[in-house]
C-alpha cells in the first residue's frame, strides 16, 4: 500500500494472456527457500540455463547478486530480512506480470517471510519450493567458508548456527540436494512446472 492516498495504480494495456501467447508459456515465481550452501543458486542458474535451451523466459534473482545492488542497505538482522524478502516479493511480482518465470534464491528463513510473500501472489502464481541440506552437509561443503567464519565468532546470526531457519511446513515441492544430483534435480522441478500446465497455453 503506498504511502501517499494521492498514488493511483495504472493498469497495463497488455494482459497476462497476452504475454502468455507472445511468449508460449505462463510465468511464475518458484520461491527456493533452504540453508546457505543447501543449493538454492546452484538448481536456479541451471535450472534458468535448462529453460533457456528449451525457449522460455527466466531469470534468477539470487540473495548475494540482490545484497550487492538492490538491497545493499540491508543486513541479517530479522528486521532487515524481512525487508530483504518483503522486497524481492514485489520485484517477482512485476517479473509475473511481465510474463517471466523469476527463479528466487534466498535463504528467507522465517516462516511468516515466506508467508508473506505468498499472499503478494494468485495461488497459480507462486510455488515455495524447499532445497533441503542438512546443516551437517552444508558445513561440509561450504562453498564460501562462511560457515567456518561463523564458527570463528567473525559472521554474527549466521543462518543455521547463530539465527534460525525455520523447515517449510508445507512446500510445494522439496529437493532433497544430499540424495539427488543437480541434474536429477532440474528434471524434478521440469517435471513439476509441467505438472502445473506452465508449458501449455
Ligand atoms: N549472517 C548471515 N546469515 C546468512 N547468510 C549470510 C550471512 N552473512 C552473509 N551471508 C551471505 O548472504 C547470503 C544470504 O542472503 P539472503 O538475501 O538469501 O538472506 S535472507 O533471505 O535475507 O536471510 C548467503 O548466501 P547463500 O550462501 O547463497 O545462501 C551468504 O552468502
Ligand atoms: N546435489 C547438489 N545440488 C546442489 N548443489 C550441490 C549438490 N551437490 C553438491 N553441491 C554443491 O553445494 C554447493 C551449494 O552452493 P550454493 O548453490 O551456492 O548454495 P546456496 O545458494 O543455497 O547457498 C555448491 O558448491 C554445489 O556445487
Amino acid at each position: 500500500m503506498p504511502h501517499t492516498p494521492s498514488i493511483v495504480w495504472h493498469p497495463s494495456a497488455i494482459t497476462r494472456n497476452e504475454r502468455a501467447e507472445l511468449y508460449q508459456h505462463r510465468s511464475c515465481a518458484l520461491w527456493f527457500t533452504g540453508l546457505s550452501g543447501s543449493g538454492k543458486s546452484t538448481l536456479a542458474f541451471a535450472l534458468d540455463k535448462a529453460l533457456h535451451t528449451q525457449s522460455i523466459h527466466s531469470y534468477v534473482l539470487d540473495g548475494d547478486n540482490i545484497r550487492h545492488g538492490l538491497n545493499n542497505d540491508l543486513g541479517f538482522s530479522p528486521e532487515d530480512r524481512k525487508e530483504n524478502i518483503r522486497r524481492i516479493g514485489e520485484v517477482s511480482k512485476l517479473f509475473v506480470d511481465a510474463g517471466m518465470i523469476v527463479l528466487c534464491a534466498f535463504i528467507s528463513p522465517y516462516e511468516q517471510d515466506r508467508a508473506m510473500v505468498k499472499r503478494m501472489f494468485d495461488p497459480d502464481d507462486f510455488f515455495e519450493i524447499y532445497v533441503k541440506c542438512s546443516l551437517e552437509e552444508c558445513e561440509r561443503r561450504d562453498p564460501k567458508g562462511l560457515y567456518q567464519k561463523a564458527r570463528n565468532g567473525e559472521i554474527a546470526h549466521f543462518t543455521g548456527v547463530s539465527a534460525q531457519y525455520d523447515v517449510p511446513s508445507q512446500p510445494s515441492l522439496v529437493i532433497n540436494t544430499e540424495k539427488l544430483t543437480v541434474e536429477e534435480s532440474v528434471q524434478l522441478l521440469i517435471d513439476f512446472m509441467e505438472s502445473r500446465q506452465l508449458f501449455s497455453l
